[in-house]
């Protein structure tokens, strides 16, 4: 059976995001890098899956009209309260919207890989179930529920671990998919390092250094191309 899913993208203010980078890169560089994820992101599901419904959870008017911008629907949060919040949010607007399932996948995503997405969407499943990607670090880097609401969401750490565990107290089908490219997230400097020595995309990406703030000279930083319509720092 043909499941209708919509895709959900939580997204806060990109002043806020990307903490860990903090020994890393400044302020304004960390705002830059979650713009540009999130423009790659939506990027991607409007030029590789144009046919896919896509939602934007936020709380910030900018990303709002951004996420306008690319044809994704827009939800909006109060206030930032985390992300299981905003997943919740949507998962209650996919249902009222007639949704069987809903595939909520961050902004942060290393490389974003279509046929890694189709397999998700497309993944047979019975009503109820949760499938879950795990991240490298046992988060959780996609989560498909069906219905939308059937799991109380439980982002954080090890949160994949924290998703098995409550769709199988609930007695919920539950399964793992391990995709290579969608088990990587931009959490940390380690994670930015991986980034650049996987990359295959040197139009976007540049080592940098010095640092702007607090040089380290030794590790590499990130600089989206101004092309691509990241502020440069
Ligand atoms: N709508 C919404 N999205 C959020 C919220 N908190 C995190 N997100 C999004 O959830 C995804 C994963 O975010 P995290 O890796 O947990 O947070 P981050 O800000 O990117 O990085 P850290 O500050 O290092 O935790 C990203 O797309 C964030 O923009 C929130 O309160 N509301
Ligand atoms: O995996 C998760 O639960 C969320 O993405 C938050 O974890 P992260 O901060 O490792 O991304």
């Amino acid at each position: 059976m043909l499941m209708k899913t919509l895709v959900v993208i939580p997204v806060r203010d990109f002043a806020d995001a990307k903490s860990r980078l903090e020994p890393l890169c400044g302020p304004s560089r960390r705002a830059a890098l979650a713009r540009w994820l999130c423009e790659r992101t939506l990027t991607f599901f409007r030029d590789c899956m144009p046919e896919q419904d896509v939602l934007v959870v936020t709380a910030c008017d900018t990303i709002a009209q951004l996420a306008s911008s690319y044809g994704a629907a827009v939800l909006r949060e109060s206030h930032p309260s985390g992300m299981s919040a905003a997943a919740h949010l949507a998962a209650e607007w996919s249902c009222a919207q007639g949704y069987d399932s809903q595939l909520l996948i961050p902004a942060d995503i290393a490389q974003l890989d279509e046929a890694e997405l189709r397999a998700l969407i497309n993944h047979p499943r019975p009503v109820p179930s949760v499938l879950i990607s795990p991240a490298h670090d046992r988060g959780t880097n996609a989560l498909l529920t069906t219905p939308p609401d059937i799991l109380p969401f439980q982002f954080g750490l090890h949160s994949s671990d924290q998703h098995w565990n409550a769709a199988h107290r609930r007695g919920i089908t539950c399964s793992l998919i391990h995709l290579p490219k969608l088990r990587f997230d931009i959490d940390t400097p380690a994670d930015l390092s991986h980034l650049l020595s996987q990359s295959s995309e040197p139009d976007y990406l540049e080592l940098d250094a010095p640092w702007q703030h607090q040089p380290t000279p030794s590790s590499p930083t990130y600089r989206p191309m101004p092309s691509q319509g990241v502020p440069a720092c």
